[in-house]
């Protein structure tokens, strides 16, 4: 278990962190939502001492982290930030062995985890262990980056905004690979996110920070369904209310007439979530939906889309 008790950072006379208490138990997914400069990342970063507490501090299965020298203790927690942090001139392999090696771990033991890893994380060892970074997309560096915090097979991974740079499709699929690999391995992962929706998606408790203080601590229901105040209720609402109002409409209720020349077909009982995620994918501005028989198909644009979605 994780305990930060009374955990406090305070930059000149600002408090960026204000006696944050909360408990993280073994094995969970607990997600840290807020805005910019909310105090997040400062908050994560004391668990592994990359920043230093004011006050207070972190338990970690009831020993003080301020007891232990900063570098043996950050071998121990699996850390993956955005941009992924890879190392430019090393394979995916001897990325992913980073800590392994540092620890000296035996080189057929290494090569095991480096394949079982890869695997996990659903790229082909024999294709991906030998490229370099720059020869891999976005969302496959953002994978190797999950695999080396993950090496040492750390019980505890900090992520940091780790799926900021991938684009949305990618980042559900990301978001999905990272999830199945905490159940399999059991990690209690930490996860520090600006993303209601991802929070949503990933915690199996989440904590909103605002102003550097933890406004609520719980499950995703207990925050839908009891918000601790007005500012948890207006976070939980602004991000969600649109999208849940597009997922109750179809592409057949927000068709136009117009011109469908050349657009990609969609199917009329498509939900307009579902409408507006292949336009995004797509890279399209309209989409062509198949009319009723004998009717042309008729015109849906994301225009007309984000409209209902303001509307709601
Ligand atoms: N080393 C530092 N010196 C002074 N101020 C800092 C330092 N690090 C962070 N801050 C300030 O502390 C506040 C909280 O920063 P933090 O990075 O924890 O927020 P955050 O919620 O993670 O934001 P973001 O999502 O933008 O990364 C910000 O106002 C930031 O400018």
């Amino acid at each position: 278990m994780i305990e930060l008790e009374n955990l406090t950072k305070r930059y000149g006379d600002v408090d960026v962190v204000s006696d944050v208490s909360m408990q993280i138990q073994p094995g969970s997914f607990t997600v840290v939502v807020g805005q910019s400069g909310s105090g997040k990342s400062t908050l994560l970063r004391m668990v592994n001492r990359l920043v230093e507490p004011t006050a207070g501090r972190v338990l970690i299965d009831g020993r003080d982290v301020a007891s232990l020298p900063g570098p043996t203790l950050r071998r121990g927690i699996g850390y993956a930030i955005q941009g992924h942090g890879l190392f430019p001139h090393r394979t995916v392999a001897q990325n992913i062995a980073t800590v392994p090696t540092l620890l000296g771990w035996p080189k057929a033991k290494i090569r095991a985890r480096v394949a079982e890893l890869l695997e996990a994380l659903q790229l082909d060892p024999g294709q991906f262990a030998a490229k370099y970074p720059d020869e891999l997309s976005g969302g496959e560096q953002q994978r190797v980056g999950v695999a080396r915090a993950l090496a040492a097979g750390p019980n505890i991974l900090l992520m940091d905004e780790p799926f900021g740079a991938l684009d949305p499709i990618i980042r559900v699929k990301a978001q999905d690979d990272v999830k199945a690999i905490q159940r399999r391995f059991e990690t209690t992962i930490l996860l520090v996110t600006h993303d209601m929706e991802e929070a949503f998606h990933l915690g199996d408790a989440i904590a909103v920070m605002s102003g550097g203080k933890l406004q609520q601590y719980g499950s995703p229901e207990d925050l839908l369904l009891r918000p601790a105040n007005d500012y948890v209720s207006r976070l939980i609402g602004s991000s969600d209310r649109a999208l849940r109002a597009l997922s109750l409409k179809t592409a057949r209720d927000a068709a136009e007439s117009g011109d469908t020349d050349g657009l990609f077909p969609i199917a009329p009982d498509a939900n307009l979530r579902d409408a507006l995620a292949e336009l995004i994918w797509r890279g399209a501005d309209a989409a062509a939906v198949s009319g009723e028989a004998g009717t042309p198909p008729r015109r849906l644009s994301l225009r007309r889309i984000l409209a209902l979605g303001r509307g709601a």
